[in-house]
Parts: C-alpha cells; sequence; structure tokens
C-alpha cells in the first residue's frame, strides 16, 4: 500500500482508488481480448479484421506499412472505439500490450513479393522475430500465416502436413517461400526455447472481395479482365493447377485455429483442384463468354500442380470449407465491377 506524508508524519493511505473513468463503464470498454492483427489492411487480414470486430469482446489493433493493403479495406472500422490501425513497417521492433497476434504481414502475390526480394525476406525473418519477441515479452499466443508454398513444386499430391516440400532455395520465389519456412522454423524454435504459443497456418490460394484490381494474381487478374473485355492470359503451360478457397472460409479456418489446442502446421484451404485453362473457361462461361483466352509466357518455378490434404483441418479444427468456386466467383465479380466502374449487363 502506498504511504503518504501528512502532517510529518507517514500513515498508510486508506483512501480508496480513484474511480475509473466514466467512459470505462461504456460498452465499448469491457473488451477483454486485444488483438494485434499484422497486415491487418491487407485482404485477407481485413476480412479477419471485420470477423473478430463482430465478438463485442474483443479490442483489435492492426499495424501494415500499406504496401498492398490499404485503409479502404478497413474504412468502417476506422474511428470505432474497439479498433485502432497504426502505420507499421513490423522489421521494426512493436512496442504494445496484446494478448493475441494474427500475424499476416507479407506481401502475397508473387509479382508484389519479388517487387522488393530483399524486403520481402525481411519482412519474413526480421518481422516474424520482432513478432515472436512480442509474444515473449506480453505472453501472446501467435498465429502465423504460412503458405502452401512451403512446399514448392511438391513431387507429393495432394500435399498434407509431413511433406517436407521441393524448394528452390536461390530462386525468384525464394524470398518468399524460404522467407515462410524460416519464419516456421522461428515459430517453432520460440515455442521449444521460450515456450510461447504458437499457431501455424499453411494458407492455399485465397480469393474474395477486396483483392487488389492489378494483385497480379490469378483469380483477380481473370476477374478484372473478364470484366474490362480484355482477354484471359493463362500463363503456360495452363495446366498447372491450383486449389481456391473463398475468404470466409479462411477466416473461419484461421479463427478456429487460433482458438483451439493445436500449434498446427495445418493447413487450410479448399481441396476442389482446377487446373489454369479450366479456371479461364469457368470465369469466361460465368462472367463473359466473349472474351477471349490466350497463352503467355510463364514466370520461373511456377509450381505444378497444388492441392491441400485437409484431413488434419477436418480432425482437430473441425473445419472444412463451405464455399464452392462457381459460388464464390460470383461474390467477387460483385466487387470487382463496383470497383472498376462496369455494372452488369
Ligand atoms: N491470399 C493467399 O492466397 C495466401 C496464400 C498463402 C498465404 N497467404 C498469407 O496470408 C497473408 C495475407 O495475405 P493477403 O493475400 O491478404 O496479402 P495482402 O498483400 O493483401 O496483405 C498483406 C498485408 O501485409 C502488409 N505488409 C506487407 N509487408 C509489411 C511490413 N513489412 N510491415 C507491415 N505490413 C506489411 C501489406 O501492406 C498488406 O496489407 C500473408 O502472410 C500471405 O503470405 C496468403
Ligand atoms: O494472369 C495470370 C496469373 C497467374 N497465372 C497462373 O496461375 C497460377 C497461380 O498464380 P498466382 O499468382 O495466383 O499464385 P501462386 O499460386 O503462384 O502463388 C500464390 O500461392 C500462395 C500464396 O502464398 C500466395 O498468395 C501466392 O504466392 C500460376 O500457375 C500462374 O502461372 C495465370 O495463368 N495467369
Amino acid at each position: 500500500m502506498a504511504k503518504e506524508a501528512s502532517n510529518g508524519e507517514n500513515h498508510v493511505n486508506t483512501k480508496p482508488p480513484p474511480e475509473p473513468s466514466p467512459l470505462r463503464k461504456a460498452k465499448f470498454f469491457q473488451a477483454n481480448m486485444r488483438i494485434l492483427v499484422t497486415g491487418g489492411a491487407g485482404f485477407i487480414g481485413s476480412h479477419l479484421v471485420d470477423k473478430l470486430m463482430q465478438n463485442e469482446k474483443n479490442e483489435v489493433i492492426v499495424v501494415d506499412n500499406y504496401f498492398t493493403g490499404s485503409k479502404d479495406n478497413l474504412s468502417q472500422w476506422i474511428g470505432h472505439p474497439r479498433f485502432e490501425l497504426r502505420r507499421h513497417d513490423i522489421t521494426e521492433p512493436l512496442l504494445i500490450e496484446v494478448d493475441k497476434i494474427y500475424h499476416l504481414a507479407c506481401p502475397a502475390s508473387p509479382i508484389f513479393y519479388k517487387y522488393n526480394p530483399v524486403k520481402t525476406i525481411k519482412t519474413n525473418v526480421i518481422g516474424t522475430l520482432n513478432m515472436l519477441g512480442l509474444a515473449k515479452r506480453v505472453g501472446a499466443r501467435i498465429l502465423l500465416t504460412s503458405t502452401s508454398e512451403v512446399y514448392g513444386d511438391p513431387l507429393v499430391h495432394p500435399q498434407d502436413e509431413t511433406y517436407w516440400g521441393n524448394v528452390n532455395p536461390i530462386g525468384v520465389r525464394s524470398c518468399y517461400d524460404e522467407g515462410k519456412r524460416v519464419a516456421e522454423t522461428l515459430m517453432f524454435d520460440y515455442h521449444r526455447q521460450h515456450g510461447i504459443e504458437i499457431r501455424i497456418a499453411r494458407i492455399f490460394n485465397t480469393y474474395g472481395p477486396r483483392m487488389n484490381i492489378d494483385d497480379g494474381r490469378v483469380v483477380s487478374n481473370f476477374i478484372a479482365q473478364a470484366i474490362r473485355d480484355e482477354p484471359l492470359t493463362v500463363q503456360l503451360p495452363g495446366t498447372q493447377t491450383r486449389s481456391f478457397c473463398y475468404v470466409s472460409d479462411m477466416v473461419d479456418g484461421l479463427i478456429r485455429l487460433m482458438e483451439g489446442d493445436h500449434t498446427g502446421p495445418i493447413n487450410i484451404g479448399n481441396p476442389g483442384e482446377f487446373t489454369m485453362l479450366e479456371l479461364a473457361e469457368t470465369v469466361k462461361e460465368m462472367i463473359n463468354p466473349k472474351v477471349k483466352i490466350i497463352t503467355v509466357e510463364n514466370t520461373p518455378d511456377d509450381p505444378r500442380q497444388r492441392k491441400p490434404d485437409i484431413t488434419k483441418a477436418k480432425e482437430l479444427l473441425g473445419w472444412e470449407p463451405k464455399v464452392k468456386l462457381r459460388d464464390g466467383l460470383p461474390l467477387m465479380e460483385d466487387d470487382f465491377r463496383k470497383r472498376i466502374g462496369v455494372p452488369r449487363k
């Protein structure tokens, strides 16, 4: 108990502590979970924030450097008493008090992560170290959004979490895929050495509203091209496959992983597998039957096939995706038409 000097004598201060501000009793101060979302102004991050904010017990803090993200994605929350947005680059240390960390910050589209590869690897390595240091200091649980790219050009199909991958360590994608592999290593080293509570999601290709129009990833490219009456650019050979997960399913999977008892890594993705030619045909049929499909050069080290084995997610998280590609594409089309300014005919 604090002592105070009065009339030259020391005696115990029996005064009750000051009343907290009356605002403290307001509904918005009842949040009992402070959650940090790094990269929360990006595509998946902003949808995750929407979901977390629906829970009145959550206070959400986003840090983002706006490299590929935008304040527009969070406009509905700016000014909300349970929400805070900070411009911050995670390669710099962050001092903050939080209970949980969803660590998403990292450019995800190949054109953006290759743009400044040294920065990409710094984000994955130094950024993840900073977030783990923060988790250690405040005792927060931390979830890393790793990627199916840790499997590289996989020799096992579909990919389950026991597969160690087939990754080129010196290629143009390495800043991202090797960067994420180091980030996973750091997560487990902090877990084993310091007892940090960790969760690792291996995310497979995810699509949905709010992707950057010129993001460069295949679903956003094809939809934007179909809306603008431009040819759909299938990169050769066109027989390479991907499995596309709608963003609401992804967010549901990430929250289940964070709230559950399993460190992971756990694959989160939709096992529906398509060749890029099939995807182009589907977009053409659904959005613009008149549009042309052309083939263009590919980039080095493009994985030839990719499909998640989601047995672990089903068994350990009770999670599986609900939205089929044909149901998700029109939702993304609506958003892209609004932003490009071309209504449906
Ligand atoms: N979308 C997918 O298909 C997919 C697949 C696998 C893994 N992931 C992972 O999920 C996460 C989110 O992906 P997304 O699709 O939303 O990408 P995105 O590019 O839309 O979002 C990434 C966000 O991180 C921010 N960011 C980047 N570097 C930063 C830095 N140094 N400091 C602070 N903020 C930084 C960006 O500005 C952006 O807001 C990434 O970690 C990505 O690797 C995504
Ligand atoms: O216009 C295009 C763009 C891409 N593609 C092809 O579509 C496939 C998917 O390419 P994307 O650029 O969408 O994404 P990738 O699957 O290569 O990488 C993604 O994987 C998982 C995440 O970690 C990242 O979001 C991203 O790296 C590739 O085979 C690519 O060659 C096209 O055919 N046409």
